[in-house]
């Protein structure tokens, strides 16, 4: 069963901006390929790497080989990319740029120039069909075809730049990093910048690259994929590093692709937390979904659990991808604009949860109240501390039910940190009991608690008060100190002083 922590990371609206279409092939529709092509003989264990399992770079570029057994036609380029893109709808992907790289098919007629089209006509089905997700098209050149395919790629690219009515906007470098060298690639590249194609480039993705990336990267590129190696203790240098910073450019993350390809050791020694911390641009991809048994939802919600993210900043990493994707400014509008909608009806569902604090008090579970404690804190940090500073413009409506389910948890009289503010625990609380929590001077008991989650109008008239609850109604929980710079963000958001 979903957790709502499930829940919530699959509503998350997510802007997916490094996918390849054939390392995007569900299970299902393998399966369905699969069947296609029986005489094959590929299974499920030679498409996809499965949790836990870890596969060396070159075993993850050998599965792209099976996977392009089975997809040679236009009849699968069609039925794989409408697949793929109604996954990524149905996982809560608003705005996606799909990668792939043109082939040809003697065997099946399947020609460069028509593979873009198939894709294309994919795209343009799922608009008509009203799939909820807008898609963009990046034409991927593969590293290991050397310069002059290089140079036709970004020719047909260019074609369709001009000719798809917005939908192709880029140009990706991938393959495998092991094989050739940038600087022979170098004009085409440059071709592709300067006809107007946005670069996303795979760069740093194994540590031989470091000379390439230098040199890539006064391009520069606009968006950088991986970027593993860039960082001077893992085999970058301090110029690649400036480089990227005083560009700004943006790096496309891609947790458990890096992992499962084991040019990350484990998730908490993935770069995200560098360029994170820096406050650089970074956005979460998933890279291969099909293959490496993840989606986009799950990535945030590793990322969050392994980095100590909170819901608030989540959601600013998801909101912040549009600005770094290659659609034109009324598209980001648009985005943006769907984003506060939803930010709205997301919080709210979050919010019902707080109707159910009786219910809550039912529970004897502890799990409940941090899991419950874990959502609060991550949406309400900011009201929480604007109410504890009195501004007018926040509702104190859940700080009390938060603070009360903080109490069933802590041991009497405990310091602890709750968003960023230092609270003492009441002298005694316990589930359902009289205690003895003062609001003002009035000793209240925990079962009055939950009219404290009446917003300030109810409030008034329930307590037969004027204005809203004021600093005085915190008594209840002694607030010890509250930040100046406002709540401090910390791992889990809740910890022991
Ligand atoms: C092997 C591994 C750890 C993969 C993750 N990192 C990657 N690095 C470079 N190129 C990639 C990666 N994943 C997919 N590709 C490229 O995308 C192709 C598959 O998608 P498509 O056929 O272009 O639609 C691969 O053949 C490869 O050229």
């Amino acid at each position: 069963m979903d957790t709502e922590a499930d829940l919530f990371y699959r509503q998350l609206p997510k802007v997916e901006l490094h996918a390849h279409l054939n390392g995007s092939v569900s299970f299902e529709t393998m399966e369905t390929l699969m069947k296609r092509k029986p005489h094959l003989n590929i299974e499920h264990s030679m498409t996809a790497i499965r949790r836990g399992q870890r596969r060396s770079l070159d075993e993850c570029f050998q599965v792209f080989k099976v996977i392009h057994q089975l997809v040679d036609s236009e009849e699968d380029i069609l039925m794989v990319a409408k697949a793929v893109i109604q996954d990524f709808a149905a996982d809560g992907v608003k705005y996606l740029e799909l990668r792939s790289t043109p082939r040809e098919v003697t065997e099946t007629g399947l020609t460069k120039q028509r593979y873009i089209e198939t894709v294309l006509e994919a795209i343009r089905q799922c608009k008509q069909e009203e799939v909820d997700i807008d898609v963009r098209f990046l034409v991927a050149v593969d590293r290991r075809h050397g310069p002059v395919v290089a140079m036709e790629t970004v020719k047909l690219a260019e074609d369709f730049l001009l000719s798809s009515d917005g939908v192709v906007v880029g140009l990706d470098l991938s393959g495998d990093p092991t094989v050739g060298h940038g600087k022979d690639l170098l004009s085409a590249l440059e071709n592709a910048k300067n006809c107007g194609l946005k670069l996303a480039l795979h760069l740093s993705e194994v540590p031989s690259q470091r000379d390439e990336s230098e040199l890539l990267l006064n391009l520069p590129p606009d968006r950088i994929g991986h970027g593993t190696f860039l960082h001077p203790e893992v085999g970058g240098s301090d110029s690649l590093v400036d480089k990227v910073c005083k560009q700004n450019i943006p790096i496309e993350m891609c947790l458990t692709s890096n992992v499962k390809g084991q040019t990350v050791p484990s998730y908490d020694k993935h770069h995200f937390q560098y360029w994170y911390k820096r406050g650089h641009p970074c956005v979460l991809c998933t890279d291969d979904k099909g293959v490496f048994c993840t989606d986009l939802s799950q990535e945030y919600q590793l990322a969050a659990s392994t980095f100590g993210l909170t819901r608030e900043a989540v959601w600013m990493l998801s909101q912040q991808a549009i600005g770094y994707t290659f659609a034109p400014e009324p598209i980001k509008q648009r985005l943006e604009k769907k984003w506060a909608e939803l930010k709205q009806q997301i919080l709210q569902k979050h919010f019902g949860l707080m109707q159910t604090i009786a219910d809550i008090q039912q529970d004897h579970k502890m799990r409940t109240h941090f899991d419950l404690m874990q959502t609060i804190a991550d949406i309400q940090q900011l009201q929480i501390y604007s109410w504890v500073t009195k501004s007018e413009a926040a509702e104190p409506l859940y700080l009390i039910s938060v603070l009360m389910t903080v109490a069933l948890v802590w041991q009497p009289n405990e310091e602890f940190v709750f968003s960023g503010l230092r609270v003492k625990a009441p002298t005694r609380a316990s589930r359902g009991q009289s205690c003895e929590l003062r609001q003002g001077s009035t000793p209240v008991c925990l079962r009055e608690l939950p009219l404290m989650l009446l917003p300030p109008s109810l409030w008034a008239s329930q307590h037969k008060r004027s204005g809203a609850p004021t600093a005085t109604h915190l008594s209840l929980m002694k607030i010890v100190e509250v930040p100046p710079s406002g709540p401090c963000v910390t791992g889990r958001d809740v910890g022991r002083v």
